[in-house]
């Protein structure tokens, strides 16, 4: 299934994100973590590929074919571009079709500081064009509710973002964020540009210190006064402040649903458990919504 069609059926779509084990770690340990996610029903389920600037591989276009084949839930694979050659990129897509994968998610991907940048391909709106240009998929692009960290501006930014569904993005998904008025504001700037395909918000809730960090410095997020108490008060305690990380993320997501969102993208961080306590706490909102 092609996702644009999903977002004409559902008026709030909910799907859940995972990355591919690393190397040195089993492959098997995400087919534990696919089985504990299954149940919770999502609409689609995304894999990452390179995320974080990590060497990718094959596992990202083994993990969607499972989800889609043994789970049957449709996968979004998720493809970046700035460490490939477009011949390596046209394999990519050779093989994703191959293998009967419908939806991409088309980024231009982290600088891995080992790999220097191939300079073929610098933005995420040129993979756009290509994977257009190939034909047979649905191409979905990220968006960044805070401006993305290396552009000089949030107007700049989403002049950029146009771009990307000018060049055939259906469909956008959000960078993580904690404050949703920077979500609500980042909205209405974008559908005042003319940029209409449904939005996504992405909400990773952060249930340890260290990933709190990694994520502020890998995404620019910024932490507000409520959830840096939150951190300050618990951080001592790794359940206390799992437990606070999981409801601030079950809090933003009720709030941005009663706000008319067209979707939850759920970062899961391949944790069965934060996704569980999260979809469970607003399953019955979500039928709300789509009855
Ligand atoms: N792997 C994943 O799941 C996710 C990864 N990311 C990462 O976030 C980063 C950004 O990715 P994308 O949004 O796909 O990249 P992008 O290519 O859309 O934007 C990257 C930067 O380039 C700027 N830019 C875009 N077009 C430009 C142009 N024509 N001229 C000048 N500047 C331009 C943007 O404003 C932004 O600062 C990447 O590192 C990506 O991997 C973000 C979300 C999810
Ligand atoms: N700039 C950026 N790059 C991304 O890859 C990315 C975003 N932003 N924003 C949203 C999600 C978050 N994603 C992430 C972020 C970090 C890891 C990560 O740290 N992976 C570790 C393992 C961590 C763990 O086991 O808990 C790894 O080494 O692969 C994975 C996916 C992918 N996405």
């Amino acid at each position: 299934m092609k996702l644009a069609d999903l977002f004409t059926k559902r008026k709030a779509v909910f799907s859940l994100e995972v990355f591919p084990p690393k190397k040195s770690g089993s492959i098997e340990t995400i087919y534990d973590t696919l089985e504990a996610l299954e149940g919770l029903r999502p609409d689609y389920i995304s894999v990452t590929y390179g995320a974080g600037g990590n060497l990718a591989d094959n596992s990202t276009l083994e993990i969607a074919q499972k989800i889609k084949n043994r789970y049957h839930i449709e996968p979004l694979a998720h493809l970046t571009c700035v460490n490939s050659s477009r011949e390596q990129v046209q394999k990519s897509l050779d093989r994703l079709e191959k293998a009967g994968i419908e939806n991409i998610l088309a980024l231009r991907g982290d600088m891995n500081p080992e790999l220097p940048p191939r300079l073929e391909f610098h933005y995420a709106s040129e993979l756009i064009g290509t994977i257009r240009a190939h034909g047979g998929f649905d191409i979905a692009a990220a968006c960044y509710p805070e401006g993305h960290p290396e552009c000089d501006s949030l107007e700049q930014d989403v002049e950029h973002l146009r771009q990307k569904v000018e060049m055939g993005a259906t469909h956008l998904i959000t960078q993580l964020f904690f404050d949703n008025a920077d979500f609500y504001r980042f909205l209405e700037l974008v559908r005042k540009k003319g940029i209409d395909v449904p939005i996504q918000a992405g909400i990773m809730p952060v249930v340890n210190k260290k990933q709190i960090e990694r994520m502020v410095s890998m995404c620019g997020a910024s932490i507000p006064a409520s959830l840096s108490k939150i951190m300050n008060r618990y951080g001592a305690s790794p359940e206390a402040l799992r437990d606070a990380g999981i409801n601030y993320a079950i809090s933003q997501i009720i709030d941005l649903l009663s706000n008319s969102v067209e979707g939850i993208h759920l970062y899961t961080m391949n944790n069965p458990y934060v996704a569980r306590k999260v979809s469970g706490s607003i399953a019955s909102i979500l039928e709300c919504e789509n009855e």
